[in-house]
Formats: structure tokens, sequence, C-alpha cells
């Protein structure tokens, strides 16, 4: 990581919050931290804490006025669509705890722990790879039926994510049993399209696919047992809308497949 992005943010932040880079994407750089923005600090607390900051850093490439609008349109629709997203019933996602559109930086809860035996941070993707030699494992199928259930939820309440790949699903255990929550909601927006909702089903298929293609059959295949559950519980209304995103996630389907032979 960048040495000026690290000082740049030291200083905003002051030397009172320490932070740990622990991702570098292409808009964002992500830090854990163990201060929260306005509660005291707990000096004898035994468990530290710790929350994650999202730090949208200066485009030095771009004009110095549109990066300042920008980085405040993306770091505020990001902060709105987590904030709305907490209130829905069953659906799993790092509450928003502070954010700062100016400076680009928010501050959310930390999610997901370590996996067994050096398996790595408990990413879907971790997951299934550490789950690759018992693929066909009873729990592997509950935790996609439960991902592609969160994943139904967030469509029916019209919200799409916009970049669902098994790195954006995160697992953490609740009394024994994982849980899925969904991050990274950078590209995530509140629509009634149901092309949107085609192109997010696609985009995670294709992630399945690619990361995980030995068993990205019938992973996908449990994936959309949840998801479709979540719209037939809804009776007719439920029923009639699913048919129309099946058809358009087969029609995203086809058009990927059709670039992908013409390159
Ligand atoms: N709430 C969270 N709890 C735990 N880890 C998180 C959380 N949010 C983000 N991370 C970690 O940071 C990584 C990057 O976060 P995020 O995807 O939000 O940033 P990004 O810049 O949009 O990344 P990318 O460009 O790679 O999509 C995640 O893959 C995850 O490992």
């Amino acid at each position: 990581m960048s040495g000026q992005i690290l000082e740049a943010v030291s200083i905003y932040l002051t030397p009172n919050i320490p932070i740990e880079p622990i991702s570098q994407g292409a808009e964002a750089v992500v830090f854990t931290t163990s201060v929260h923005p306005y509660e005291p600090k707990q000096e004898s607390s035994e468990t530290s804490n710790k929350y994650i900051l999202k730090y949208r850093p200066p485009k030095k490439y771009r004009h110095p006025s549109i990066d300042k609008a920008l980085t405040k349109h993306r770091t505020l629709s990001e902060s709105r669509i987590l904030a709305k997203l907490s209130q829905l019933p069953g659906l799993n996602v790092p509450k928003l705890i502070a954010c700062d559109v100016y400076n680009g930086c928010i501050w959310i809860e930390f999610l997901g722990e370590e996996l067994p035996n050096g398996n790595g941070f408990s990413s879907l993707k971790n997951f299934l790879w550490m789950s690759a030699s018992d693929p066909h494992n009873k729990c592997v199928e509950t935790v996609l039926e439960k991902v592609g259930r969160q994943i139904g939820l967030l469509h029916w309440n019209e919200y799409c994510h916009g970049d669902l790949t098994t790195s954006n699903v995160v697992l953490q255990q609740s009394d024994g049993v994982w849980e899925p929550y969904l991050i990274d909601f950078g590209l995530g927006s509140a629509t009634t399209f149901v092309e949107d909702k085609g192109v997010d089903l696609y985009v995670l298929e294709r992630a399945v696919d690619s990361t995980h293609s030995r068993y990205a059959v019938t992973y996908n295949e449990w994936l959309m047992r949840g998801y479709k559950a979540v719209y037939h519980e809804q009776s007719k209304k439920g029923e009639n809308r699913l048919r129309e995103v099946l058809k358009r996630f087969e029609e995203v389907r086809l058009r990927g497949r059709k670039r992908s032979m013409i390159g």
C-alpha cells in the first residue's frame, strides 16, 4: 500500500486511532481499527474491539473538484444503502457506525473470523476452498442456501448489490452456526429493474464457476434454492416476480456466453 495513502489517513485520523491495512481495491482502502469513533475507549475491556474503516483516497488523475464530488457521492451512497439495509428484517449486513462523506471515510462493524486450520478469513470464497475436500457436506449446502436467501431478500426488497462475488459474502458463527453477511455495497443501489437482479445473479454464478469450478453446478443450485425460497414465501406476487427475474437471468447469461464466444 502506498505510504502516501497511509500517511494521509493517519494525519486525518490523528495518532489516537491506530489502523491496520487489510485491503486495497480500485476504489477504497480498508483498515481495521480498535477505536470506536464516538464511544469512550474501553481501557479495561478484555476482548479487543475491532471495526472496519473504509477510506476512499483522493485520486490524483481526477480534477480536484470532480474528485471531491465523486468521493462524497460514493461514500454517501454506500453509507445510505448500508443504513437502509440494516433496517430490513432478516437481512445481514454490517452496521454502519459513522461516516464522514467529505473525507471519504466510513466506519462499519467488523464481521467474520479466522477459519479453522489456517484457512484464512471467513469469506465465502475461503470457506468453499476449505470445504473442497468434502464439498457435499450438509454444512456447505446449508451455508449456500442461506447465502441465496440473503440475496433473495435483498432483491425482494428492491435492492441490488452490484458486485456479488464470493469475497463479498462473509460468514460469522452464531451459536456454532455459520451465518452469511453481505458486504461491500460500494456499487449497491435501490432498484426495481429486473435487469439489475439478473446481472447480480449472473455475476455471482460466474464468480462461483471461476473460483470453485469443480463443484460449481451443485453450489449454484444450492444458492438458487435459497434465493427462490424467499420468493416462494411471497405467494402469487412472489412467484410472478421470481419468474421475471429468472427469465432475465437466463437472458443475461446468454448475452454473457455470446460475448465470451465472440471475444
Ligand atoms: N465489515 C467487514 N468486516 C470484515 N471484513 C471486511 C468488512 N468490510 C470489508 N472487509 C474486508 O475488506 C475487503 C475489502 O472491502 P470492500 O470489498 O468493502 O472494499 P473495496 O475497496 O470495494 O474492495 P474491492 O475493490 O476489492 O471490491 C473485503 O474483501 C473484506 O476482506
